[in-house]
């Protein structure tokens, strides 16, 4: 089942900023990094699909118009989009309690049980947790909502390294199955690559890349070649080139793997690095360069 399918999706603000014409297809049960620089449409995409802001073109999220059926589709929706979100004069057990009664898929005992394994007291005032407390209780209510689609927007902002982790840790643990989809936002790229199922660079309110990490492992290769074989390499036509201590390393998409190690080392490139390559470049690469 398809969880997200926009075309040409198209949401512009005053002075011309914002999304324009993006197209997306996120299957259910994938974890999706939507990635790009400030300012690159982030929010603003993210806001369309949780139908907070109207847009044109066509949008569907888990088969509803998220503008116009927004209070059905956010039934099976959940999102979080800053640590600070919750009310700072609300008890812990206050914050509980107003879930529960609002909320129709909420399982408490699941909250309380998630809570049982950090410090969070069920008396503290959520304005005397500290930052990383308040994400853990966070999603702690979070996870305790049976949604289909959650959307993260910059989740461990603010969160030193240990907390981090364990956010994501707990979410791919606790949370995540062939049922459901996380869409997350984020600039630390490096921290949740090795749990992204799929990628979607996005600059300038553009798709400038949309794939799955799988497909990436196989397109991408980055090559130190010799000496006698950088001019053979050059004519493969790579994405980029720079040099680093002296010596030429070089950045191609869809060139087989096999060809390239002839050629001198080879290495995979990080997602970060595709990044900053694709990003500088601004070029849309679409799905299906594979060698
Ligand atoms: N309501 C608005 N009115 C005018 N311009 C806006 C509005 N909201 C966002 N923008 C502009 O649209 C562009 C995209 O903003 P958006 O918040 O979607 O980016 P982002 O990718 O989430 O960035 P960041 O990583 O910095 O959070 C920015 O240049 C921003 O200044």
């Amino acid at each position: 089942m398809i969880c997200i399918e926009a075309k040409n999706l198209r949401k512009v603000h005053r002075g011309g900023k914002g999304v324009h014409g993006i197209d997306l297809s996120i299957p259910s049960g994938r974890i999706v990094g939507l990635i790009g620089p400030n300012g690159a449409g982030k929010t603003t995409a993210l806001n369309a699909i949780l139908g907070l802001v109207p847009y044109e073109g066509s949008l569907k999220v888990l088969g509803r118009d998220p503008w116009h059926e927004r209070h059905a589709m956010m039934q099976d929706v959940c999102f979080i989009a800053d640590v600070a979100l919750l009310p700072r004069w609300m008890k812990v057990w206050q914050v509980l309690d107003y879930v529960e009664g609002v909320h129709p898929r909420f399982d408490r005992a699941k909250a309380e049980t998630f809570l049982s394994r950090t410090d969070i007291q069920r008396r503290s005032r959520i304005r005397d947790l500290s930052k990383g407390m308040t994400a853990q209780l966070h999603l702690a209510l979070v996870m305790a909502i049976d949604a289909k689609l959650l959307v993260l927007d910059e989740p461990t902002l603010g969160l030193d390294l240990l907390y981090r982790r364990e956010f994501y840790i707990t979410l791919l643990n606790d949370y995540f199955d062939h049922d459901r989809t996380i869409l997350v936002t984020t600039h630390q790229i490096e921290e949740i690559e090795d749990i992204l199922t799929d990628v979607i660079l996005i600059g300038d309110g553009r798709i400038t890349l949309q794939d799955s990490m799988a497909n990436l492992e196989t397109r991408f290769t980055e090559l130190k070649p010799r000496p006698d074989t950088t001019e053979t390499a050059r004519a493969l036509n790579p994405l980029n080139e720079r040099l680093v201590l002296g010596q030429s390393i070089m950045l191609f998409d869809g060139v087989p793997k096999d060809e390239l190690k002839q050629l001198g080392e080879t290495r995979q490139p990080k997602l970060a690095d595709l990044f900053l390559v694709l990003m500088a470049q601004g070029r849309p690469r679409k799905e299906g360069h594979a060698a």
